[in-house]
């Protein structure tokens, strides 16, 4: 059993004992780090093992964690490599703080207005100017422009259950975020709400707006929208944008003690659930994956491996085993 060095403290309220950092991702925009529990003997840490956690922050904290196209790409790598490891139920998104600028904190403001172009946000060196745009047009196009839209589907198919930790402003894209996160925690001194998309002639006409209203009913997410005025994490707990309000020195802990709690369910059944809720409001989208995960389990049945070995041997399915349920 490996023992991991313990990382560099990356945000104020990041306890250092409780993560490792994964490698392979030295990203400057986000931090990427996996659950561990360490025993400790004194300052010695005599054993360590993974738990199925990993907190995955943004880290631009001078601007108020907004994105920008490069972190939207680390985001989207960070998440998708949870995924696929097959070993994560839950995931903390929040963002690293406070500004070392002046002292400022931020979940996250949305897309990074300083390199908002015509046609959307641009990859670093791709100004609004022809040949600039030519030269990361192959780039851009790649990743898509608006792409945080592909973090919020891959969150709302991925069966990991997403833990929003508010830790100071989210606004814009960075308010959307938390509405896809399946929970979600605020810090009662620094969370602060805003849905300033109508301010920079932006909308988040899709999750943002319709999964919002869902949450808050339709004429308050109507108000947060129309009005962009700010909220505390008090009106989001009152309004139902966040499960709890939290003191701040305890927000992470409390991330981690409601992936703690998951940890001990049955990982299929969070994820039929998680995708049950998701069903009716993701249409036809939300239905396959449903069944996806139905199929999933219905190949683990004899039944379906008998269909699978009748046509891999040449012979007929004999169904005569298994039961008619109604
Ligand atoms: C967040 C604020 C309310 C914080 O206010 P305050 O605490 O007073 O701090 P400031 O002094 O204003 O800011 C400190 C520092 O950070 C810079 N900054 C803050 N936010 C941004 C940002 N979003 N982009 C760039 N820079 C930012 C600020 O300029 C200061 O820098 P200095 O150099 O120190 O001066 C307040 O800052 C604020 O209102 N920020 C702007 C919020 C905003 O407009 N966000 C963008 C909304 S639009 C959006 O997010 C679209 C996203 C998207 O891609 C999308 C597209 C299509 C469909 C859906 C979406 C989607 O929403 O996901």
């Amino acid at each position: 059993m490996a023992i991991t060095p313990l990382p560099p403290k990356v945000s104020e309220i990041f306890d250092p004992r409780r993560w490792r950092t994964v490698d392979g991702f030295p990203d400057a925009d986000i931090t990427y780090h996996r659950g561990v529990e360490r025993v400790f003997d004194g300052e010695e840490v005599v054993s360590e093992r993974d738990l199925p956690v990993v907190r995955i922050a943004f880290n631009r904290a001078h601007v108020r964690n907004a994105f920008r196209p490069e972190t939207v790409d680390q985001l989207y790598r960070a998440i998708d490599h949870a995924r696929l490891s097959g070993e994560i139920g839950a995931v903390i998104l929040t963002g690293n703080g406070p500004s070392t600028k002046d002292g400022g904190w931020a979940f996250c403001s949305g897309g990074d207005q300083r390199i908002r172009g015509r046609d959307g946000y641009k990859y670093d060196g791709g100004g609004d100017d022809a040949a600039a745009n030519a030269a990361t047009r192959a780039e851009t196009s790649r990743a898509g422009r608006l792409h945080i839209l592909e973090v919020q589907r891959l969150m709302r198919t991925s069966g990991m259950i997403f833990i929003g930790a508010i830790c100071g402003w989210a606004t814009g894209g960075g308010h959307s975020l938390n509405v896809l996160c399946d929970l979600s925690l605020a810090s009662i001194e620094h969370a602060r709400f805003m849905q300033v998309d109508a301010n920079v002639g932006s909308f988040d006409g899709g999750y943002g707006a319709a999964l919002l209203a869902r949450q808050v009913g339709d004429k308050r997410a109507r108000e947060i929208f129309f009005l962009a005025r700010e909220y505390s994490a008090a009106d989001a707990q009152r309004w139902g944008v966040v499960n709890e309000a939290v003191p701040h020195a305890e927000l992470e802990a409390k991330a981690l003690e409601y992936a703690a709690i998951m940890s001990t369910k049955s990982p299929q059944a969070l994820r039929m659930l998680k995708f049950a809720f998701n069903l009716a409001d993701d249409g036809l989208a939300g239905q396959q994956v449903f069944a996806g995960e139905a199929t999933r389990l219905a190949y683990m049945t004899a039944e379906a491996q008998e269909g699978r070995d009748a046509f891999l041997e040449r012979r007929s399915p004999d169904w005569s085993s298994f039961p008619f349920y109604a």
